[in-house]
């Protein structure tokens, strides 16, 4: 990781490295349901948050703040502490709390300082509470999913952690977790059962058979990946990384799409129609989260659409990691119109047009934008 941003780099890949071993353990707890009553509750737009979302919230931003300094760091981050900090939610800060420091407590594993003391609640809140920056045009800030594709999440199925850099207006680092990626891509569309993982006595599963970090700085036209530790697997830091490099596919006859699950987030049947124009002929690939960036940079599919319904603004943390790991493996990515995502207008993609169209090569990705042309007057967006 030499070169610009090499510290940048190193600190949020091992940050991320940190935070998917947060979301395993909760992901671990969350099968047994009287658990998950106490870990996952819904936002007031009825979408869940667990404490998987606010304990990556608070690590992330407690590890970037000791390593620049908190007067460094901005970050635009999804959650807030509103839940947390009212007088009935003791028990679950005090959850959030307890994870933190479980994880804390394994720093040495991901090449980072354990801390010297317990973080306490009135610090978990704050570093939560700290990423409340609002992005825009200029200076740095860091975006953080911390648990993208939270349904994904509490089902025992894909999701993603999500930090990146972005610099005047420009995504320069992404790092992307994927801690229910499976080698063999004829598993991601599997509906994953985590907690196996714990039944298989140690040693004898493949570092690499689930679960990866994936990494990338803007203009390097290298993108990696790393795997994740498993529990009792003894691997010390760095881990190695391998280049991965998208698709070289071009026949739309031979391509995937992946697309999101859930048919409220994107509009399926113009996706179809689409697919369709364009001579796609496999089933859509529905995978939860930015998974679908880390499957055409893996070159584990072509095309990744989402249209989401009118009105609906994509919120840059969904999107700014897997962009620029798409983007360096070799991918496409851009709106119908065919220009860039715009991370510069605050926390919303502004200006977005239509939809989101993410290729492993130009070929495909004008078939499709000059589809999406075709087909847009007839469709009913
Ligand atoms: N109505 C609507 N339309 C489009 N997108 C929406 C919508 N509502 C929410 N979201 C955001 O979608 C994020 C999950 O997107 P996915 O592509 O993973 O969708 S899906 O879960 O596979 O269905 C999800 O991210 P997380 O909240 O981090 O899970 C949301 O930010
Ligand atoms: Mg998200
Ligand atoms: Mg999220
Ligand atoms: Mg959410």
């Amino acid at each position: 990781m030499d070169g610009m941003y090499a510290q940048e780099l190193e600190v949020a890949v091992k940050a991320v490295h940190m935070a998917c071993s947060l979301c395993q353990r909760v992901q671990r707890r969350l099968v047994s349901a009287a658990a998950a009553e106490n870990h996952v509750l819904s936002k007031d737009d009825d979408s869940p948050v667990t404490i998987a979302d606010w304990g990556v919230q608070a690590i992330v931003s407690w590890l970037l703040s000791e390593s620049f300094g908190s007067q460094n760091v901005s970050i635009v981050a999804e959650e807030d502490i509103h839940a947390l900090s009212n007088s009935s939610s003791e028990k679950l800060l005090s959850s959030v709390v307890e994870i933190v420091n479980e994880c804390l407590d394994e720093a040495s594993k991901f090449g980072l300082q354990k801390p010297n003391k317990v973080i306490r609640s009135s610090e978990v809140l704050e570093a939560i509470g700290r990423c409340n920056a609002t992005g825009g045009p200029h200076g740095r800030f860091w975006v953080l999913d911390p648990v993208d594709g939270t349904l994904g999440f509490v089902r025992g199925n894909q999701y993603a952690v999500g930090l990146a850099l972005i610099e005047e207006g420009q995504v320069v680092i992404g790092v992307l977790g994927c801690p229910n990626y499976p080698l063999n891509k004829e598993l991601l569309s599997y509906h994953h059962q985590p907690y196996h993982n714990s039944k298989l006595p140690s040693g004898s599963y493949d570092l690499w058979e689930k679960g990866c970090v994936m990494f990338a700085r803007r203009g390097s036209r290298k993108a990696w990946m790393q795997p994740l530790a498993h529990q009792d697997m003894q691997v010390e830091w760095p881990y190695e990384a391998k280049l991965i490099s998208v698709s070289s596919v071009h026949d739309p006859a031979m391509a995937t799409f992946c697309e999101p699950v859930e048919k409220a987030n994107s509009n399926q049947s113009f996706t179809a129609e689409l697919a369709h124009t364009v001579g796609l002929r496999k089933q859509p690939l529905r995978v939860y989260s930015m998974v679908k960036y880390a499957a055409i940079a893996r070159g584990d599919a072509e095309v990744f659409m989402k249209f989401a319904r009118c009105g609906y603004k994509e919120k840059i943390w969904d999107h700014a990691a897997g962009v620029v790991i798409v983007h360096e493996a070799g991918g496409v990515v851009t709106d119908a119109g065919g220009r860039p995502l715009d991370f510069s207008r605050g926390i919303f993609l502004e200006g977005l047009d239509r939809g989101i169209v993410v290729c492993c090569g130009s070929i495909l990705h004008e078939k499709i934008i000059g589809a999406v042309y075709a087909s847009w007057d007839s469709s009913n967006l």
